[in-house]
């Protein structure tokens, strides 16, 4: 049997993974699924290298309660049905790379006390993601583990787009704006390389818009300047999470409001943002189909915001050649492209509405003063090409 590489996706509220085959330089998928809906209605799911579903099953929330339960209930599946799989790394996404980690590397135990320390500064994913991390070192320690880091695609941008307008010791202490979804825009850079090469080294604004969003600025291909920043809770509204905040407002739920900072965070992080906004869902689809006037003005806070920060990147990037959609919101909702680029008008982007329903990459209509497309993301993909990069730079660091 040939060797493959399982990448690891975990997040605050599911677990991904997925098998690839390595064929020369290659890397077929093989298999994908994960569990979604943790300790709330969990449900797992098992797919084929070509998206046919293989196995479903819902659980109770008691059964899946946390992070932990699925892991060991995917490890469980894992050796019941691929036990003679000839699986030679593993592949996680870890959200925050601190200052330090500007590429992937290979999990070591000094290595994971590192990453450990940065468990503060993403409390809805980094503690997830290291958990599988350590569990495969119980179960398998002998098999090689890379991390793979959201934050590591923007360590080169430049000085301005790294700094807040703080005393400088604190940027010394590593108080930075690193940007997350950092694997999502290499991968889009790459793909758009593939697509359009002439737009890939030109000035592009991409929007990834899941249940955590951010833009993108990337020139010639690299982060140039993100809306995320030292913790993926800046910039832009999401699900559940404010984005950029006044923060004096924070002073003034801890001072005035007498809310202890954990409140604060937890209001933060899980009751702001489109729920927090609509009072309804976080779930764009839901609020989509509401007629409840809330939920209409979460809708419009979101696009509003998602546009005047893609105005702010073209103002970094100098100018607009292409801004692209992707992740859940970005690659499914037409309505919500349709909204941002209509509060985009300004910029002269024109969006070609037939386009937009139709399931086709490129949106602009003629006209455009910009390209309009959507790229659909793959995380999982780019952590395995890390993954497999590493491997043959370790093979051939032993054998030389
Ligand atoms: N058809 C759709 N229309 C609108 N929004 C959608 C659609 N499908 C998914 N979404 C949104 O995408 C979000 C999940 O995005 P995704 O990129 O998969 O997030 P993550 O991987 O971070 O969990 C969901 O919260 C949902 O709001
Ligand atoms: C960093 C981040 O917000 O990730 P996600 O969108 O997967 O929650
Ligand atoms: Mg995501």
């Amino acid at each position: 049997m040939s060797d493959s590489i399982l990448v690891v996706n975990a997040g605050s509220s599911s677990i991904k993974f997925k098998l690839f085959r390595i064929v020369g330089a290659d890397l077929v998928p093989l298999l994908s699924g994960g569990m979604n809906g943790i300790g709330a209605a969990p449900a797992f799911t098992v797919k084929d290298g070509s998206g046919a579903v293989l196995e479903t099953r819902r659980f109770a929330a008691g059964e899946i309660p946390d992070g932990l339960a699925a892991q060991h209930h995917l490890a469980d599946w894992f050796t019941r049905h691929r036990a003679g799989e000839s699986i030679v790394a593993v592949g996680h996404r870890v959200v925050h790379g601190g200052p330090d980690f500007s590429a992937p590397v290979l999990v070591d135990d000094a290595v994971l006390r590192t990453l450990e320390t940065f468990i503060p500064l993403a409390p809805l994913h980094q503690l997830g993601n290291l958990d599988p991390i350590r569990v495969l070192r119980l179960r398998r320690p002998d098999l090689p583990q890379i991390a793979c880091f959201d934050t590591a695609f923007h360590r080169g941008h430049p000085e301005l787009s790294d700094r807040f307008a703080l005393p400088r010791s604190l940027y010394d202490e590593g108080l930075r704006r690193y940007g997350f979804h950092g694997l999502s825009y290499e991968y889009v850079a790459g793909r758009l390389r593939d697509l359009s090469p002439e737009t890939a080294d030109g000035r592009v604004v991409v929007a990834h818009l899941g249940s955590g969003a951010s833009l993108c600025a990337l020139k010639e291909g690299r982060s140039e300047e993100t809306t995320m920043g030292f913790t993926a809770l800046d910039g832009l509204p999401m699900g559940t999470r404010c984005g950029a905040l006044d923060p004096g407002a924070v002073l003034h739920l801890i001072e005035q409001k007498g809310m202890t900072p954990s409140e604060v965070g937890h209001m933060l992080y899980h009751e702001s943002g489109l729920l927090g906004l609509s009072g309804l869902s976080s779930d764009v689809r839901t609020l989509l189909a509401s007629d409840r006037a809330e939920a209409g003005m979460a809708v419009a806070f979101f696009c509003r915001r998602v546009a005047q920060a893609a105005a702010a990147l073209a103002v970094t990037l100098g100018g607009l050649d292409a801004f692209v959609f992707t992740a859940g919101i970005g690659e499914n909702a037409p309505e919500i492209r349709r909204r941002i680029i209509a509060d985009l008008g300004l910029t002269g982007l024109i969006l070609s509405n037939d386009a937009n329903r139709s399931g086709v990459a490129r949106l602009d209509a003629a006209g455009s003063r910009a390209q309009i497309w959507v790229i659909p993301t793959d995380e999982e993909r780019m952590i395995a090409r890390h993954t497999l990069r590493l491997l043959g730079q370790t093979a051939a660091g032993s054998s030389a």
